[in-house]
């Protein structure tokens, strides 16, 4: 692994600058202080359930949040802080996204145009039609337009694009929904050969267990913020090996670790508790959980919680 990160993400926060019934306005909160490091040669993958900002990120990353989003912290590429220029830029180049909706497609452009580009490179098109024979696209594919598709099928060509971009940094949102197992496997195995060529993915997905065994490290969301960091063989090992109550939580709800389910519910950005965000759902919670919790180093990996050692 190389010593500096190809994508920091440092202190990042993101509102949404609401208008409620009548004149009230009001900025909810949705990621709230969140850091990420990535580097070259690695799949990290974003494990945490729905609304846990995680598709907020890779918007953030990409430059593709709307325009009431007020963004703070920083996000840099290669060492370089980014702002929304350089996104846009960057974007489909060296930083390339799989988008969680189907929709992304542009409706009016065949796919074989979207995917490899207008009068791509011959080798560019040699590369395309491998993809696409290996995630079964069949080669008319290419002359349909996205309305044609069914989801899985855009999904398959959502993924083509992003590989064939070339990019650097790839950050795949819930690539593998509407694929049969054995698609979703060769999807990931094109996402770790990526990786193991030198690239950098960020894999946010549900499917917690698949991701703890494809990606080298994990990094568990809770209500827009990171938990906890480490090592995806600390997830695969269990409770003991992990750091924070609700990464232990999440192993023990697995349906091969006993299938516990997680008592009480992820808080709404506009109720988030002061403190410690788990600090509601905690069985180790005390007073001073009620203030603001760095992230701290522990045993290899990185935490929010005051208690883990
Ligand atoms: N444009 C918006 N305006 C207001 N709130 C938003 C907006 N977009 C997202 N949110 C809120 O931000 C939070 C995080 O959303 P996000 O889409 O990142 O979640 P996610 O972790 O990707 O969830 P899922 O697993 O369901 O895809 C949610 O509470 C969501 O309701
Ligand atoms: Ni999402």
């Amino acid at each position: 692994m190389e010593k500096e990160p190809i994508l920091t993400v440092k202190d990042l926060s993101i509102a949404f600058h609401m208008y409620d019934k009548g004149l009230e306005q009001y900025d909810l909160k949705v990621i709230s202080n969140l850091d990420l490091d990535v580097y070259s040669g690695e799949i990290v993958a974003i494990a945490g359930s729905s609304g846990s900002g995680k598709s907020l990120l890779a918007h953030a990353v990409m430059g593709l949040l709307p325009e009431n989003a007020l963004l703070s912290g920083t996000i840099a590429y290669k060492g370089k802080i980014l702002d929304l220029a350089d996104k846009e830029k960057l974007r489909g180049k060296e930083l390339a996204l799989v988008p969680q909706s189907v929709a992304y497609l542009d409706p009016l452009m065949s796919i074989g145009t979207q995917v490899s580009g207008k009068g791509a490179p011959k080798k560019k098109v040699t590369l395309q039609k491998k993809i696409f024979q290996r995630l079964q696209l069949k080669e008319n594919v290419e002359k349909l337009y996205p309305f044609q598709l069914s989801g899985g099928m855009a999904r398959r060509v959502l993924v083509s694009t992003a590989v064939l971009s070339g990019a650097d940094v790839i950050i795949a949102d819930e690539p593998t929904p509407g694929l049969d197992l054995e698609m979703a496997l060769e999807t990931l195995k094109i996402f770790r050969e990526l990786a193991d060529e030198g690239k950098a993915i960020v894999l946010i997905t549900h499917d917690i267990d698949l991701a703890f065994h494809i990606a080298d490290r994990v990094a568990v969301f809770y209500a827009g913020t990171t938990l906890e960091i480490a090592d995806a063989n600390d997830f695969l090992e269990g409770p003991e090996a992990l750091r924070h109550p609700y990464s232990k939580a999440l192993w023990k709800a697995l349906p091969q670790n006993g299938f516990e389910p997680v008592p009480g519910f992820q808080p709404y950005a506009k109720y988030l508790p002061g403190g410690c965000l788990y600090f509601p759902r905690c069985p180790h919670r005390s007073d001073e959980c009620e203030k603001k919790i760095p992230m701290k180093n522990v045993r290899g990996g990185r935490v929010r919680c005051i208690y883990a050692d």
